[in-house]
């Protein structure tokens, strides 16, 4: 049997999913929302809370007051959670009552020294008090002990059904005997000698549970009562104490709903000396716990800042899916029309009733098409699509390829291809411009299937419209293929959970402070989530929708735009809703730590020089590549052959060719898809060139067929050799020399250019000769070794295995570059 909800169990119970939650979190439980599913052991403990509940009105039992409603002293009662537990309180009680009945009992005593708890005792019997005080407290010492220690879990965690009217009953007796709200010391003397008889027997278990912190309890219950400690209105403690090691005093008593004094007080009390902010390990803790008679859990620490596994976790969880809304790119060449499209979906499908609303553009917008929802992105171009990839955000389900019929397909709409393949999104091609005297769809449809984009009247499963964007024909039938397609995707997603998504876009306003267009993939968000957005944080202020419209909650699949994050996040970022403000500042402050400290791009970026080690650690099968030449002739050659090459079962597979420069879409696409792209008598742009760089996108340029192909091999069987180039960096003259019969020949000169530096290689030369090459030995300022001499400075030298150095030498300092990309 799996794991039960807690939305289960509210609908089982029939109890509301909040109440079943709040509770669950009082006892400490680690549940998030109503998602969260239950331990067999915590589902118990719930099913007993509720049924007790349940069972107020039949029983009468007056635990469920002390249920119901914070308990008034720390008497404060909670339903028991275990058999043992149960045994305890009950004989808590019982030795609490058997005060009140037996007057020669020392448990009075011992009530005398007692907290608060005793009052209710000792109010009635004032009598008695003198008496018992008298009969040695030293005696009984283990007793009274091990009545204080029941009386601390009695205080805690006390009645069930099984005693619930002795319970009843004495808390009755200790409430009204407190004297704050007044009531009747006598209403549970009837049920006393029951309790006396569990009491004896419940008395030798409690023994040994109690004996290790007796003394300490003793002391502390001592020193309370001298001190006369006023009863403070404590929340009931909870069952298990689930805690990280290392949290303080202050975190510990938001927990057990305490003053952190009086954990410190505690803890002093058990030999442990920390104030309010000091770090404490697991024994303490445990222990802790033990002395306030509960559980203890250490609770797994999650990296709150790897908000990808957060959201993947979230994407992951399949329950309660409900269809979405298609999120859908439109692509395609300059001019074809995308625009045009966008916008005439935009103007002629708008929700309806919201026509003439339209405030702003946000990046996204949704339109209804026969009651159903689609959801467009409105950054027409796969420069966006690719960089949001490229970002780690495939937010896109559905590619429309608009081609112009009168013009047919261009570069830009091959690469659109690519890249909407490169993302495995389906296409739909739109044959835009029919209306247009030269409009041959019939061309496009050809053209088209040389990119493995087939007709379905052709025997292959693209979907084909042919529409005006400018006149708005078909474009109805345009919509209803993306339905189509959507079905056959199955779009799913749980509404009932977290949020989570990817920004679109994203700027600073002057007025708003941080504006974020966010695409929510999963869940539902609410205004006043927190929430982390990349390396940001903050809380959902404000959240409008695409028209400029204040909403309070979104839906999957819905395009947002929110204010209150702490910095501006960027285009593809991913974002997840926290539980907590706290965990979200955590988890933001943490990334932007960790973005500062490492460089994203440079991580895993395949390059042919990592290839072969990539390769090894078994993260590719296929080495992505993009093929840029002079000719068409060309591309295809050096396609064909990379593609024969095959070593240790890792192909070239090819995911863009064209003819002409290497430009920055190529890079994007070399990013998103950790491609290398191979030059072919091609150069990059000089912007593609510096992108390049930044996103450390390797790019290899030849002149030779023969050598590319023999370079991404050479990578791939991880035999590449790295081109180096020398670089001068300085040069010395010898004014001096010294024989030292244990180092040889010592050069002692002036550095008179640039610098020379220890791990320099040296070449010796005499009259415009060179007369040696090798490294040098050692490298000196007086007596020192040092790791650099400047230009001007005086300096003492050897060449490692050379001494032939004579005055009047040069000694030229040059180190090796690795050749970067040109
Ligand atoms: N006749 C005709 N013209 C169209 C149609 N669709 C677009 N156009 C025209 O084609 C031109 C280019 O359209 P856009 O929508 O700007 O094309 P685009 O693909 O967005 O272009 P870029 O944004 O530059 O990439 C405009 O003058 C449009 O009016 C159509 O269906 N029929």
């Amino acid at each position: 049997m799996g794991k039960k909800r807690i939305y289960e169990l509210a609908k089982e119970l029939n109890v509301s999913s909040k109440a079943i939650l709040d509770k669950a979190q009082e006892k400490g439980f680690d549940v998030k929302n109503h998602m969260s599913s239950l331990g067999s052991n915590e589902e118990r403990q719930l099913r007993e809370t509720f049924s007790n509940k349940g069972s107020k009105t039949t029983t009468g039992n007056k635990n469920q007051s002390s249920q119901a409603k914070p308990a008034h002293s720390t008497q404060s009662a909670k339903p028991a959670q275990n058999h043992d537990h149960r045994q305890n309180t009950g004989s808590s009680q019982t030795a609490h009552n058997r005060s009140q009945s037996d007057s020669s009992n020392h448990s009075n005593g011992q009530n005398h020294a007692n907290v608060s708890h005793s009052q209710s005792s000792n109010r009635n019997q004032s009598a008695n008090h003198s008496q018992s005080t008298n009969r040695g407290q030293s005696n009984n010492r283990s007793q009274s002990s091990n009545n204080n220690r029941s009386q601390s879990n009695n205080n805690n965690r006390s009645q069930n059904s099984n005693h619930s009217q002795n319970n009843g009953n004495s808390n009755n007796a200790n409430r009204g005997g407190s004297g704050r709200f007044g009531g009747s010391l006598n209403s549970g003397n009837g049920h006393n000698s029951r309790n006396n008889r569990n009491n004896r027997n419940n008395n030798r278990r409690r023994n040994n549970f109690a004996k290790k912190y007796s003394k300490k309890n003793q002391r502390i219950k001592e020193t309370n009562h001298q001190k006369g400690a006023p009863e403070r209105k404590n929340k009931a403690l909870p069952d298990t104490l689930v805690y990280q090691v290392g949290m303080n005093a202050q975190d510990l008593g938001k927990i057990l709903h305490r003053e952190p004094a009086e954990i410190v007080k505690k803890l002093f009390m058990l030999g442990v000396m920390a104030n309010q902010n000091q770090s404490l390990d697991k024994d303490t803790i445990e222990i802790l716990a033990a002395d306030y008679g509960i559980d203890a859990k250490e609770k797994v620490e999650v990296d709150v800042a790897d908000i990808d596994k957060t959201f993947e976790e979230e994407s992951k969880n399949t329950d309660h899916l409900e269809s979405r809304p298609p999120v859908v790119t439109i692509m395609g060449h300059v001019d074809h029309g995308k625009t045009t499209l966008l916008d005439h979906l935009r103007h002629s499908h708008i929700t309806a009733g919201e026509a003439g609303g339209i405030t702003q553009a946000i990046g996204a917008y949704q339109v209804k098409h026969k009651s159903k929802t689609i959801t467009f992105l409105d950054t027409p171009g796969h420069a966006a699509f690719t960089e949001m990839r490229a970002r780690g955000a495939d937010i896109t389900d559905i590619t429309i390829l608009v081609v112009a019929a009168d013009d047919g397909v261009m570069p830009q709409t091959i690469e659109a291809i690519h890249h909407a393949q490169a993302a495995k999104t389906p296409i739909i091609v739109a044959v835009n411009k029919i209306d247009k005297p030269g409009a041959n769809p019939n061309h496009v449809m050809e053209q088209l299937t040389e990119y493995g984009l087939i007709p379905e009247d052709w025997g292959g499963d693209t979907i084909f419209v042919q529409i005006s964007a400018k006149f708005g024909k078909n474009i109805d039938e345009l919509l209803d293929m993306i339905l189509l397609q959507s079905e056959v995707m199955e779009l799913k997603a749980n509404p009932q959970q977290h949020a989570a998504g990817s920004v679109i876009e994203a700027k600073l306003d002057q007025g708003k402070g941080s504006v974020a267009t966010l695409l929510i993939q999963q869940g539902t968000m609410h205004t006043g989530d927190p929430i982390v957005v990349g390396n940001t944080f903050g809380k959902v202020r404000t959240m409008e929708n695409e028209n400029g419209k204040e909403i309070k909650k979104a839906l999957p699949s819905t395009p947002v735009e929110i204010t209150g994050l702490s910095d501006v996040p960027e285009a593809g970022d991913r974002f997840v809703v926290f539980d907590d403000e706290k965990t979200a500042r955590a988890a933001g402050e943490e990334r932007a730590k960790n973005a500062l400290m490492e460089e994203r791009r440079s991580k895993n970026t395949v390059t042919l020089d990592n290839l072969f080690d990539t390769m090894k650690e078994g993260e590719m099968k296929e080495v992505d590549v993009i093929i840029k030449a002079d000719v068409q002739g060309s591309v295809e050659a050096l396609a064909n052959s990379l593609k024969k090459i095959e070593v240790e079962g890792v192909r070239v597979n090819i995911i863009h060719t064209a003819v002409g420069a290497i430009n920055e879409s190529d890079v994007t696409l070399a990013e998103a898809s950790n491609a290398i792209i191979i030059g072919f008598n091609v150069r990059p742009t000089p912007q593609a060139k510096s992108q390049a760089d930044q996103d450390n996108v390797d790019i290899r340029l030849h002149r030779v067929i023969y050598n590319a192909i023999d370079e991404i091999e050479h990578a791939m069987k991880g035999k590449l050799e790295p081109t180096y180039k020398e670089e001068v960096i300085g040069e010395v003259e010898v004014r001096d020399i010294f024989k030292a019969s244990k180092v040889g020949t010592i050069a002692g000169g002036m550095v008179t250019d640039g610098h020379i530096s220890r791990d320099s290689k040296v070449r010796l030369i005499r009259d415009s000769v060179v007369v040696y090459e090798g490294e040098l030995g050692s490298l000196k300022r007086f007596k020192d070794d040092v790791n650099d001499v400047k230009q001007g400075h005086e300096l003492g030298l050897t060449i490692e295995n050379y001494n032939d150095i004579k005055v009047g030498d040069v000694i030229e300092a040059y180190v090796m570059k690795e050749i970067p990309i040109e």
